[in-house]
């Protein structure tokens, strides 16, 4: 006979001992309604030009949008957010393209709300696709301009929402933006539009794919510190969230993911609010390069990154893995 009392009664491997416990005392469940699917739309006809630090993502032009975003839809996947490559003839440095009726954002948002009428599409605010120096405001004399950058953006997004935007997601980090455009979308009967912040949006390393796949990457003079937060910083993303709360936002989003769960949480705990991660290019292309040197198991990686956002408190997930990971919840 053992000698009982050296050992523990609370045994919490009991809960793990066969599969139908673990499944009855899991705390958290990722589900297709979580994803939100990033897609990179470019010009030309016939276009997937594929993007050398992400495999697997590609620049689609409009003629193959709907074909390619109906796997998105097929799959049940909620929302798609739209990124456009702008060419560099129609960048300068005010993003004057931005507010073209006709840009690429416009016609490839009316393209898909048409097809896909339940589809959420969900478009940034911000000028760096379309500036010639790659920052996300208007520039003088070296300083990222904060309240004239605002004046371009209220009607970036009015633009936007015109072309059947559902969610308009400034990604600028300028102070006060959600107010101003929650305003100038008011008053143009948008108040059904909703807005969705980039509140707790970093200045990380991690987005050095996302401007290969854009093309801004080259082009940009400088960093972002003056206006994307400091990595270092914690206690401030619950000030910005305060803020965008306070403005109209009605979600907001840590940006990047995975090295910030500790902001998700944080935010999570003190707001109570929907709350979203984008599991950045860098996370995608960290992830991928070691699934194809075959150091990481590709299914179990990408589910176990997308289900630690929320373990952290995410309603979603922006993520490039939006098709993989819905595929294998299905299976
Ligand atoms: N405003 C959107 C992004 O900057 C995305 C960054 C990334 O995926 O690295
Ligand atoms: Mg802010």
């Amino acid at each position: 006979m053992k000698n009982v009392s050296s050992y523990p009664l609370s045994r919490l491997r009991r809960n793990r001992h066969d599969n139908f416990t673990r499944r009855l005392v899991q705390e958290n469940h990722l589900h297709v309604d979580n994803l939100i699917w990033p897609i990179f739309v470019c010009e030309g006809q016939n276009q997937r030009q594929k993007v050398a630090s992400m495999p697997g993502v590609e620049r689609v032009s409009l003629d193959l949008l709907v074909e390619h975003v109906k796997q998105a839809v097929d799959l049940g996947i909620p929302a798609v957010a739209i990124f456009p490559i702008t060419p560099k003839e129609l960048r300068d440095s005010k993003g004057t393209e931005a507010l073209n009726p006709d840009n690429l954002m416009c016609r490839a948002s009316r393209l898909l709300k048409k097809n896909f009428p339940d589809l959420g599409i969900i478009g940034d605010v911000a000028l760096d696709p379309y500036t010639d120096h790659g920052h996300d405001g208007l520039i003088k004399d070296g300083r990222i301009l904060n309240d004239e950058s605002i004046e371009v953006l209220r009607l970036q997004a009015l633009n936007q929402a015109r072309a059947g935007n559902d969610i308009i997601a400034p990604s600028d980090m300028m102070d006060g933006r959600v107010q101003a455009i929650r305003e100038t979308l008011d008053e143009h009967n948008f108040e059904t539009v909703r807005i969705m912040s980039y509140t707790a949006k970093y200045a990380s390393a991690f987005y050095g794919p996302f401007r290969d796949a854009l093309g801004s990457g080259g082009l940009l003079t400088g960093d972002k510190k003056t206006y994307q937060m400091n990595p270092a910083n914690s206690d401030e993303a619950l000030r910005e969230v305060e803020q965008d709360l306070a403005e109209g936002a009605d979600m907001i989003m840590v940006k990047p993911g995975m090295p910030y769960l500790d902001i998700i949480r944080r935010i999570r705990d003190n707001f109570a609010v929907p709350t979203f991660a984008y599991q950045v290019s860098g996370e995608y292309a960290m992830i991928m390069g070691a699934i194809e040197k075959g150091w990481l198991d590709r299914d179990r990686t990408i589910l176990e990154s997308l289900m630690a956002f929320k373990r952290a408190g995410c309603s979603g997930i922006l993520t490039y893995f939006a098709l993989d990971a819905a595929r294998l919840l299905k299976d």
